[in-house]
């Protein structure tokens, strides 16, 4: 799609009066159309043009609206089809649903209404799209099969990574909780010359102090009381592999010259023992903490923080994968409908929408949380909005909410105004023109604060 498109709208109306007063207003509210004046012409056409929907009269001489949707049906079932109907005819209205028509909408016709329909139904498409390329596994580079996304930021990253893969260079990986730095780090391991030697993840969090020098050193035998044998410690389990060291923010102060000391000589000494022991690792670190800020407050070592941040890479948060976050879901609901032997194939457009708008303080590890609840909660074949927890489902509405009187809930003058364009888009079915006019902001400029925020269609 163009990216000044709201979408390609076919408009079939036997009077070309009709046709070229749609055309020329659906321009305006951004959308691109080409017309026919019969049924069988509009058929040929979408043999070979593309279109996001057919938009159609249903009385017409020859071939009526009806059989049009039909046909349509049968060979491009992708393709929405919207139909116009006079006022007070429901009952043709209803005939066109069953025939498969998409949506309907009456004569005389209110163009507001139209252009609310017909981004619908284009979103619709979109998100069928989605779906399908998800299916067909075409989503993306072979390397990173593990890591999915295709989203500018994750392209850029997953760049980024084939890249630095094959130095020796220490990096440091940082993001905010739950964006898939493990996974960052396994590809680098994955994809670097050390990939037949072992990947050795540890989580600095999680060990405490007083352990943590043994494990990641080793020690020697009765070197404290419960060290009953000598023991081999991760640095060393790593041998000519990569060592993940998570959390590095967490390290305690103690620790760090050591760490450093071991870093700078390629050597450690077990706790209790006599010799230094030579080591050969590629070191991988993650943070969730600005390390910057803990170096300036003291927490954290100047000369440790050069050491490991010879490469930055930093994960984007899901808010700004845009619609990464779909493809994501249908993963997860994959993997949770096989897991649990439950029927669930997809995501309702509806549910797909409030997964969109939602600002995912968890990352990635929150949405497949939520989509392996809703899950096991859904009595459908496609997750509902009903099945996703409350925060989410209101999220349209408490997305301008600002913060009380809580410091904490208090956001930037920029989160506010991306809150406030993303709620206005949501609200007018993601129509961009009506957007942009009620925003008082010219299109271009919302496209680019769109594609900021990696919302990129
Ligand atoms: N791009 C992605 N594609 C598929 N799964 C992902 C992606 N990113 C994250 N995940 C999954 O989300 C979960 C959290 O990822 P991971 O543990 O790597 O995050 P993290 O940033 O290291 O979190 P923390 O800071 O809490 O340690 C994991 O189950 C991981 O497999």
């Amino acid at each position: 799609m163009e990216p000044n498109s709201n979408g390609r709208i076919l408009i079939v109306d036997d009077e070309a009066n009709m046709c070229q007063l749609l055309e020329t207003d659906l321009r305006l509210r951004g959308f691109r159309s080409a017309w026919r004046t019969s049924a069988g012409d509009a058929i040929e056409l979408v043999k070979t043009e593309d279109f996001d929907v057919v938009l159609t009269d249903l009385r017409m001489r020859g071939m009526s609206g009806t059989e049009l949707c039909e046909r349509i049906c049968a060979n491009r079932p992708d393709i929405p089809v919207i139909v116009m109907t006079a006022f007070g005819s429901l009952e043709t209205a209803v005939a066109a649903i069953r025939a498969g028509a998409y949506d309907f909408v009456t004569k005389p016709i209110e163009m507001e209404l139209l252009a609310i329909t017909l981004a619908r139904a284009v979103r619709h498409r979109q998100l069928q799209e989605k779906v399908k390329l998800l299916s067909e596994g075409t989503t993306q580079d072979d390397q990173f099969q593990e890591m999915i996304g295709r989203s500018p930021v994750m392209t850029k990253l997953y760049d980024q990574i084939s890249r630095i893969s094959t130095t020796e260079a220490a990096v440091l990986v940082c993001g905010e909780s739950g964006t898939g730095k493990e996974l960052v780090a396994q590809s680098i391991h994955r994809l670097s010359n050390r990939r037949n030697g072992p990947f050795v993840p540890v989580n600095c969090a999680a060990l405490p102090e007083a352990l943590l020098e043994s494990e990641l050193f080793g020690h020697a035998k009765g070197a404290f009381t419960d060290a009953k044998a000598e023991r081999r410690g991760l640095f060393l389990q790593a041998e000519s592999g990569t060592l993940f060291l998570d959390e590095i923010g967490e390290l305690p102060l103690a620790m760090q010259p050591k760490l450093l000391r071991a870093l700078e000589e390629s050597r450690v000494r077990p706790v209790g023992g006599d010799q230094e022991v030579p080591f050969d690792v590629r070191l991988v670190t993650a943070t969730n903490r600005d390390l910057l800020t803990e170096v300036e407050e003291g927490r954290f070592r100047e000369d440790l923080f050069y050491r490991i941040n010879v490469i930055q890479l930093d994960i984007p948060p899901l808010r700004a994968r845009g619609t990464d976050t779909l493809l994501l879901a249908q993963r997860f609901v994959d993997q949770a409908a096989k897991r649990s032997h439950r029927e669930v194939v997809g995501i309702s457009d509806p549910a797909a929408e409030r997964l969109l708008n939602y600002s995912w303080p968890g990352n990635v590890r929150e949405l497949r949380n939520i989509m392996e609840r809703a899950v096991a909660l859904t009595p459908f074949d496609k997750v509902a909005v009903d099945d996703l927890p409350e925060k989410i489902r209101d999220y349209r509405s408490s997305q301008v909410f600002i913060g009380g009187d809580d410091p904490s809930e208090l956001v930037p003058l920029q989160e506010v105004e991306r809150r406030y364009i993303l709620h206005v888009l949501g609200t007018v079915e993601n129509n961009k023109t009506l957007a942009a006019q009620i925003l008082g902001l010219d299109r271009k400029t919302l496209y680019r604060k769109l594609k900021q925020y990696g919302v990129s269609d």
